[in-house]
């Protein structure tokens, strides 16, 4: 059940009254002492229910001004896996945080647990909205006074998007087109936008530049480099502040363990490598399959840049911060070491401390050989570099959480 801190954006009337409450408002037609002292103590009451909805979580004053030296972020996506980590961080460093999230991949669960975290008046909302309904998107930016918004609401598995591309090209395109406009109406003046390394596609030369040509071979990539051309023709005669990350492949999560990956357990087949590890690590699937043996790689399997969400999230505030009005950064997010899925299971296997059974399969279409990057622009524009670079390390912590929450965020 979503509790009352949630806002509902088909809500869009005051709350009726209850009974009780109404009965305290009778008196106020009848002209006695008994009824003016009956009128006040009702009126008392009201104020006392408005003050304390008003300092309730939800507030909405406080997300619909501006407040000098507090940064109110737009987090879409923000009950998902990497936006829920960012939520946390924007949270920890004292920004203002509105979430909108549909639920279709993300969880309730992230969002309750950012509520218990900070509980604070006026530092979190949760808008239970989707992105690709114009209505509930003019609302939610008319209601809230946001300074920046970071766009991570997408779907974003390379398997799936070459079997529905359509929802792909939908969801990833015209939502973004949604949540810019809306922007550009309300005058929103950051965006801090996570696109993919996958927008590079296979290119011939490695490490992966920001200048490397973007040749997406999947719709996934496609989808995203259509998303970042609409950014950047927009950026064109806009003052907006505009930060472009193209991440790599992301995995780990928080340190003090509340937050994790938490997958649809019907999308398994689709998965990310790290999903399928842990599942197959806690007996959920057989064994892991290994989709493609036969690239031209050092040992056969496909070769990622594998990034800690801690580090990612790390470096979207730097991002944020470093934003400047009428310019657009383009930063790949990566570690600039290139690991394969043999190795990845490797790593998996010693960081579960299980034996896992891996069976090897032809190769996934929409994936391409190799690809890691080059992350000096990164350290020189923004002071970010990755911190969490041993493979197993970032899998141990990301192990700990499954294991804590076997059902993912359902083990509450
Ligand atoms: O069960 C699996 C899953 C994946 N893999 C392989 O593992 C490698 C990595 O695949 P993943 O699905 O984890 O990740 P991808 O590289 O396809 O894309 C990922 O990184 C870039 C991000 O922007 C994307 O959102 C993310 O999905 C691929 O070679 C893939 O074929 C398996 O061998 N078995």
């Amino acid at each position: 059940m979503l509790n009352s801190s949630v806002v509902r954006t088909q809500r869009r009337n005051p709350r009726p009254l209850s009974l009780g409450e109404m009965d305290c408002l009778e008196p106020k037609t009848k002209n006695n002492l008994t009824g003016k002292l009956l009128l006040v103590a009702s009126l008392l009451i009201l104020a006392v229910i408005v003050i304390s909805q008003s300092s309730s979580f939800t507030s909405p004053s406080a997300f619909s001004r501006r407040e000098e030296g507090v940064t109110h972020v737009l987090v879409t996506g923000g009950a998902g896996y990497i936006g829920s980590h960012a939520a946390l961080r924007l949270l920890r460093d004292s920004y203002r945080v509105t979430i909108v999230d549909n639920l279709s991949r993300g969880n309730l669960g992230a969002i309750k647990t950012l509520q218990r975290l900070f509980p604070q008046t006026g530092r979190l909302q949760f808008i239970y909205a989707d992105l690709g309904d114009p209505v509930a998107v003019e609302k939610i930016f008319s209601e809230n006074a946001f300074d920046a918004v970071m766009h991570f609401a997408a779907v974003a598995y390379v398997g799936e998007s070459t079997l529905y591309p359509l929802k792909y090209y939908h969801n990833i395109t015209s939502n973004t087109l949604g949540v810019l406009e809306a922007m550009a109406r309300h005058k929103v003046k950051k965006l801090i936008y996570s696109s993919t390394c996958a927008t590079y596609g296979e290119p011939e030369k490695m490490p992966i530049t920001e200048d490397t040509p973007q040749v997406p071979i999947n719709p996934y990539g496609k989808a995203k480099k259509m998303a970042e051309d609409m950014i950047l023709d927009f950026s064109k005669n806009s003052d907006m502040a505009v930060m472009i990350l193209r991440y790599f492949n992301v995995i780990g999560s928080d340190p003090g363990g509340r937050l994790g990956e938490a997958p649809r357990p019907e999308l398994r087949e689709q998965g990310r490598i790290s999903g399928a590890c842990f599942d197959a690590a806690r007996g959920f699937i057989p064994g892991l399959q290994v989709k493609g043996t036969d690239y031209k790689t050092s040992d056969g399997t496909c070769i990622r840049d594998y990034i800690d969400v801690t580090d990612l999230v790390d470096a979207h505030v730097k991002a944020l911060e470093k934003a400047q009005p009428r310019k657009v950064g383009i930063y790949n997010v990566g570690t600039g070491k290139g690991r394969s899925v043999k190795e990845f299971v490797e790593a998996c296997k010693k960081a579960t401390g299980v034996e896992i059974k891996v069976d090897f399969l032809p190769r996934r279409p929409g994936d391409y050989a190799e690809v890691y990057s080059d992350p000096t622009k990164i350290l020189k524009d923004l002071n970010w570099t990755a911190r969490f670079t041993n493979l197993q390390d970032s899998l141990q912590v990301a192990w700990r959480w499954q294991k804590l929450h076997p059902h993912g965020y359902a083990s509450y």
